[in-house]
């Protein structure tokens, strides 16, 4: 069985580097218990190098009042430290009049009449674009849209600027390019507080290499660096990680700092039996994190273009399905490793088939084991859609990523809408549904659950490797923090274990959409995570993104 997962690589926490650990307890504090306001000495200048004046003045000294009843009552010795600088530490003055080169993920569903189907990414990337043309910024906004092999104009951002526009209030102005003179001139040619949106960076083949000389190009058209690109946060590309060498500072944005805050959380303590839905049609980008998911969860279940792998793998026909043919080697291996763990690993024992790709194809229903040749999976089945619901109705926490059919064309969307109504139903009755990936919440949008869902990340390989315990280069190439103390001397709190406090405020306290990112509301939680978390000898404060501290006593 899956040991709980550790902080490593979810959390920001450097010194964190423990491998083995126990099952964490959640204890949540109430505002009562936390010292008297009396105790509220914290000064206005510390409050913004802690970095939530700015975005929250009564959550600052909420924070400060936690942090004094520590030290006072305890006598804790503590280093607060930002561990990535984040947007909302730059001031007016750091950036009135900037150039900042504002990496998002705005990789939206279009249809084949270039209509956005779903933009929640485009809403989630809103409040830090607000924070840098409120603050007199002129925003070069850049993204990359689908995986297109040249210049394509398919995958043109185009389409974008009228809901950009409408969402910000002002004109985006759009770029036919995303380095080059006539970008130069664009640039040079932008008023503070307005904002000009780069063509697919993904147009040039070097963004994806993390070509230097391509990085530095970018780099040159700004003074410093945001990026809010969590669904891209896995990729070392140009955008991501190659321009953070060649522009200081490099800071989170606000949806970055906000998906680390919920999902290091919640993954790297879950309320268990914890279970993960994968499914989608990048099947070699994801297939291999199976392997590291099959030591975080109890349940592993599988959809989408995933499983075609896994049933030639075992010798099963799949006509024309979508199959890795080198991966068939690693899915037997997969499948012996899940026994061997005790992971229940579901595969769907029917499925929706196809003759042709399209969505007036005609359709019919078999067991996984009778897919005729020319014949091609689309969808679960409808026997599969009930085990899987009856496994998902013994969870606690259910991470899903990647829709279980091609919901995009009704014919095939049943199984992915009987699970996100499941995870829907689940939510009400206090299971934690992370919601993963571009695809997958768009599913979840069309099905008009997503504000129930307890966290809709925009991030769905992000999301997998944090939970994987994988480093995102992404983050790891932003500026730390400065150090900030706290309180030095003292003894520790006299709690002989590892404590990491977590405190978190609701999306509308920062004005992000309700569906990205919804959390509780301010609390502080202490979570004991057993003796193998043992940090060292001194106590840190550490904040691992906007509004979340760890405090790590030793
Ligand atoms: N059986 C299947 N065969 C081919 N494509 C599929 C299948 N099931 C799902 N898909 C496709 O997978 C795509 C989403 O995959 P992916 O990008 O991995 O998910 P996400 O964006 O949620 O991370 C959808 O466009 C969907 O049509
Ligand atoms: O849609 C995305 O990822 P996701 O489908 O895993 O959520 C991101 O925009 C990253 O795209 P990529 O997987 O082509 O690098």
């Amino acid at each position: 069985m899956a040991s709980a997962a550790t902080p490593t690589g979810f959390s920001l926490l450097r010194q964190s580097t423990t491998t083995s650990r126990t099952r964490s307890s959640l204890l949540q504090l109430s505002p009562s218990s936390s010292s008297s306001s009396s105790s509220l000495s914290f000064r206005p200048a510390t409050l913004r190098r802690l970095g939530f004046a700015a975005a929250d003045p009564l959550l600052a000294l909420t924070v400060a009042a936690r942090v004094r009843s520590f030290g006072a009552g305890n006598g804790a010795r503590g280093v607060v430290s930002m561990a990535k600088k984040s947007v909302g530490d730059l001031s007016g003055a750091d950036l009135k009049g900037k150039k900042v080169f504002l990496r998002a993920d705005l990789n939206v569903p279009l249809d084949d009449n270039q209509n956005i189907t779903d933009d929640t990414r485009i809403r989630a990337a809103v409040p830090t674009i607000q924070y840098l043309i409120k603050n007199g910024a002129k925003v070069i906004l850049s993204s990359h849209l689908g995986r297109p092999k040249g210049v394509t104009p398919k995958f043109s951002l185009a389409p974008l600027v009228p809901r950009l526009s409408e969402l910000l209030g002002i004109q985006v102005v759009k770029a036919d390019d995303s380095i080059g003179p006539e970008v130069e001139k664009l640039v040079a040619s932008l008023p503070d507080g307005s904002v000009l949106l780069l063509e697919n960076v993904r147009f040039y083949k070097e963004e994806e290499k993390n070509d230097p000389e391509h990085a530095k190009k970018l780099a040159s058209l700004a003074d410093l660096y945001v990026n809010d690109a969590f669904g891209t946060a896995h990729r070392a590309h140009a955008s991501t990680e190659g321009v953070t060498k060649y522009l200081k500072p490099s800071v989170a944005g606000f949806l970055l700092q906000k998906e680390l805050d919920y999902l290091v959380g919640a993954v790297s303590n879950p309320k268990r039996p914890f279970a993960a839905i994968v499914g989608g049609s990048k099947v070699s980008s994801k297939i291999g994190v199976i392997e590291s998911l099959l030591e975080k969860v109890d349940i592993l279940l599988l959809g989408g273009g995933m499983i075609f792998t896994f049933y030639k793998a075992q010798g099963l026909s799949v006509g024309s399905s979508l199959v890795e043919e080198d991966k068939l080697n690693l899915a037997t291996s997969l499948l012996e490793k899940a026994k061997a763990k005790g992971v229940s690993l579901l595969l769907p024992s029917d499925v929706v088939i196809a003759d042709k790709f399209a969505p007036d194809a005609n359709s019919q229903v078999v067991p996984a084991s009778a897919i005729p040749d020319g014949w091609m999976g689309l969808d679960i089945g409808p026997d599969s859609v009930k085990t899987f619901n009856k496994a998902l109705d013994t969870t606690k926490t259910i991470i899903w990523n990647g829709p279980m059919g091609v919901f995009e064309f009704d014919k095939f969307a049943v199984g992915t809408e009987a699970v996100a109504k499941k995870l829907a139903e689940l939510s009400g009755k206090g299971v934690t549904t992370i919601i993963g990936g571009g695809d997958s919440v768009a599913a979840v949008e069309k099905v008009g659950v997503a504000s129930v869902m307890s966290h809709i990340s925009t991030g769905g390989g992000a999301s997998l490797e944090l939970l994987e315990g994988k480093e995102l280069p992404g983050v790891l190439a932003l500026n730390e923090a400065t150090p900030v103390a706290v309180r030095p001397g003292g003894s520790g709190l006299g709690i002989p274990m590892g404590l990491h406090t977590r405190l978190s405020p609701s999306s509308e306290d920062e004005g992000t959409p309700k569906a990205v990112g919804s959390h509780s509301s301010p609390s502080l939680h202490l979570c004991s995570n057993g003796p193998g978390d043992f940090p060292g000898p001194s106590s840190r404060l550490y904040r691992t993104a906007a509004h979340s501290l760890h405090l790590v006593v030793g």
